[in-house]
């Protein structure tokens, strides 16, 4: 298997390379998606979390309030720190499963582990690269006002929730800027997978 964290600020474009780089071949994993799974009704993540803030964080259907409890986590450092220590041991194990899962499916699979915490959560899965998506902070705050519908308050509070584009450059083996036109962001894609296919191919010569 050859294994490769990507990360970046909250809408920088993660998805978007991902989505590239599947098109290539490799497999995706999805952080985000992983947490949505361990906070589903009958999960000893969502009660911890109702025990910690309250019962107004389920709805009546008996699923995680998402809004209400963003609402709650974004604009306050220890909520956040509260709800972070209550999932992301959870996405930790549940990941490290599914990524020895899809090692013994196929050992030579590039599998892209798309981790918007890699930083802050200090996920230390034996990456064979790092890859950082980079994009301005009012490109991202654009994003998230124009295409998801949070008010520019939400949007700024989202992306001071996460560690600063030097703290990520930091820790990375390639950097995308995902600041210019989508054509620009999938050509750095394309050539980041001639890169990491020859890597993987050296890796399982
Ligand atoms: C607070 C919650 C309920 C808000 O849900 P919502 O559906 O509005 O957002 P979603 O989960 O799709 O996340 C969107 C983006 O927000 C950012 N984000 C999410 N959680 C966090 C966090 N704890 N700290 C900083 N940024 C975060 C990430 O960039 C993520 O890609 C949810 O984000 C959550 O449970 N967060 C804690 C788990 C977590 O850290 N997830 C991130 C990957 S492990
Ligand atoms: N140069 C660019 N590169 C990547 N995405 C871009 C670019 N310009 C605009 N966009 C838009 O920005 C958005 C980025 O969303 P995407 O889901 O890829 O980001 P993300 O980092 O995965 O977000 P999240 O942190 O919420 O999971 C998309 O709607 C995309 O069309």
């Amino acid at each position: 298997m050859y294994l490769i964290g990507l990360t970046g600020g909250i809408a920088s474009g993660k998805s978007t390379v991902a989505r590239r780089l599947v098109e290539h071949g490799a497999i995706h994993l999805d952080a985000d998606q992983l947490a949505r799974r361990v906070v589903e009704p009958g999960t000893t993540c969502l009660e911890e979390i109702v025990a910690a803030f309250g019962e107004e964080v389920r709805k009546p259907d008996g699923t995680l309030d998402r809004q209400r409890l963003g609402d709650l986590v974004f604009h306050d450092d220890d909520a956040r720190a509260r709800l972070n220590a209550i999932v992301h041991p959870a996405v930790r194990e549940l990941s490290a499963k599914l990524i020895a899962k899809a090692e013994a499916e196929d050992p030579q699979a590039v599998v892209v582990y798309d981790v918007p915490l890699l930083v802050e959560a200090q996920v230390d899965h034996p990456f064979d690269l790092v890859v950082v998506t980079s994009a301005p902070k009012r490109a991202q705050v654009k994003r998230l006002v124009e295409e998801r519908g949070l008010d520019p308050i939400q949007a700024e509070a989202r992306v001071d929730a996460q560690v600063s584009d030097e703290e990520r450059r930091a820790v990375a083996d390639v950097v995308i800027d995902t600041g210019g036109t989508i054509a620009h962001t999938m050509s750095q894609a394309d050539a980041l997978w001639v890169d990491i296919d020859r890597a993987r191919r050296a890796k399982h010569a």
